[in-house]
């Protein structure tokens, strides 16, 4: 049975990064669930550095960013790592009160479990990130997660298109696991909410759509209705 209380994640990434925690506040007030952290590490080849965590062609915040909003906020700090060794972050991020913690599948080839287990051991909750050519096979054979997240676009910036054909992925994820919570992100908005939610996503993470508001308030929670509304009629 999936989750009735839908999801709804304002991607910090598009926020003032000067004013986080009103920022942060701000998001809470107008109704969100969760605060979406996005923790990239820039790609080797285009930083020029041989080794590192790099996954991503940007470079966003870490741990210190994340206590420092810890102090200003009991919200849900949902970390999407965008990096290629995330078993390095786990105690950091723990230890600066993070949430959940998502990391993306193919940074996490030869210690899954071990990855898992020191997420859970540090308080917080583990999930999985598919980039778009990451197909749902790869979870196969693994210690099953409770959160997948479907990104709708290549990961790196807010403001892309939003990638309907991934839907594909979310329907057969929700065949598969009905009750996973499965969240998308990237180019959600009112305008795509109702392709994610209608395949079965019920975490909805959402930037440019609700910081570029005039009413995000209203934003966030036509997102939630839209959501309740698909799993009222997947009942049907
Ligand atoms: O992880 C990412 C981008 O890599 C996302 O969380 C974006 O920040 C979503 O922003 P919008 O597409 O909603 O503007």
């Amino acid at each position: 049975m999936v989750n009735p209380n839908p999801k709804i994640a304002p991607s910090m990434l598009s926020s003032d990064f000067a004013n986080l925690a009103a920022e942060a506040d701000r998001m809470l007030r107008y109704g969100a669930d969760w605060l979406h952290m996005d923790i990239m590490m820039i790609r080797h080849e285009l930083s020029g550095c041989r080794t590192g965590s790099h996954f991503v062609p940007n470079l966003t915040i870490g741990a210190p960013v994340i206590e420092s909003l810890r102090k200003h906020t009991d919200a849900y700090l949902h970390c999407h790592l965008m990096v290629t060794y995330p078993i390095d972050y786990v105690e950091p991020l723990g230890k600066a009160g993070a949430s959940g913690f998502t990391f993306h599948v193919e940074t996490a080839k030869e210690n899954w479990q071990e990855l898992i287990h020191r997420i859970k051991s540090k308080g917080m909750r583990p999930g999985v990130a598919l980039k778009p050519e990451t197909p749902i096979e790869e979870l196969e054979a693994k210690d099953p997660v409770e959160m997948v997240l479907v990104m709708t676009v290549q990961p790196g910036f807010g403001g892309q298109k939003f990638m309907p054909d991934m839907m594909d992925k979310v329907r057969d994820l929700r065949k598969k696991y009905p009750s996973l919570d499965i969240e998308v992100d990237g180019g959600l908005g009112p305008s795509t909410v109702d392709l994610a939610s209608s395949a079965g996503a019920n975490c909805i993470v959402a930037g440019s759509s609700v910081f570029g508001a005039s009413y995000p308030a209203q934003v966030i929670s036509q997102l939630r209705k839209n959501v309740q509304d698909a799993q009222a009629g997947s009942k049907k």
